[in-house]
């Protein structure tokens, strides 16, 4: 089973935390010791924003601090191939077919940012349509997509299950500045309802929530099944 996990930079380094670094490299490994073939895409968090926003002050245009924005994903990347031991490319992938390549070759890849624009979501999208991936997992910092920011507004309710054009739908409305929050940007959401990838949106605060979705399909995130894809094939049906 082949895997792409978008790592959000909230939910790996919310601060400079080793363990908490080492606890998401753990779940990693596992998943590989598993046999899944796994491609990692790790966000920017907090730090890339407070980045954007110095820099916006000062006057930087919209892809001067995409391109901050990019280097503070692979910082964040590096962050992670540290932890991860010999079972890793030991340098973030620059491209898909760099990220490909070491999947082929049975690493882990692990990447950041690629080009302005956009997010790390989209960037994980477009791996797990490149390498032609069975699952696709979101860990965010909400526990999937809601109706509203439900770290904002309190009776913010959960979608269960999306349509990959419903997804397009919900996210369409969100900010697409540099530096903005949401579970996924809408170029990501166009590339899964473009491959019809089926993907899960969660709470990867324990990075064991990860594990559970893959291995055992236990989740309670949103899951995105496109027309036609039945129930979720999870590792331990397979
Ligand atoms: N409709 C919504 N449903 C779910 N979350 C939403 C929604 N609107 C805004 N959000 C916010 O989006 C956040 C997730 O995006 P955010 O970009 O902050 O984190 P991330 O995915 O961990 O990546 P990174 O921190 O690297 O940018 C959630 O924590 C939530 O506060
Ligand atoms: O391919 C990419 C990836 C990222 N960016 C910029 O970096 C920040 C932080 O990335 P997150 O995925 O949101 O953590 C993002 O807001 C973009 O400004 C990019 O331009 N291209």
């Amino acid at each position: 089973m082949r895997v792409v996990i978008s790592l959000g930079g909230s939910v790996l380094a919310p601060e400079l935390d080793p363990e908490r670094v080492a606890g998401h490299a753990s779940v990693i490994e596992r998943l590989a010791d598993e046999g899944c073939e796994l491609g990692t895409v790790v966000g920017g968090g907090g730090v890339a924003r407070d980045y954007i926003s110095a820099a916006r002050e000062i006057g930087a245009n919209e892809v001067q601090l995409d391109q901050i924005g990019i280097d503070v994903t692979r910082i964040n990347a590096r962050l992670l191939i540290a932890a991860l031991g010999q079972i890793v490319d030991p340098t973030p992938a620059r491209d898909y077919d760099e990220a490909g390549n070491a999947i082929r070759r049975g690493d882990i890849s692990v990447m950041g940012g690629v080009m302005p624009g956009q997010t790390t979501d989209a960037v994980a999208a477009a791996l797990a349509e490149y390498v032609d991936a069975d699952l696709l997992v979101y860990a965010t910092g909400a526990d999937g997509i809601f109706d509203a920011d439900p770290n904002e507004v309190d009776d913010a309710e959960q979608y269960g299950e999306l349509s990959p054009a419903e997804l397009v739908e919900v996210i369409a409305p969100m900010s697409r500045d540099a530096g903005a929050s949401a579970p996924v940007d809408i170029l990501a959401a166009k590339l899964i309802e473009r491959s019809g990838m089926r993907t899960i949106v969660l709470d990867g605060h324990d990075p064991t929530a990860v594990e559970d979705a893959v291995l055992r399909g236990e989740h309670t995130g949103t899951d995105i099944v496109p027309a036609g894809g039945g129930e979720p094939t999870y590792w331990a049906q397979r």
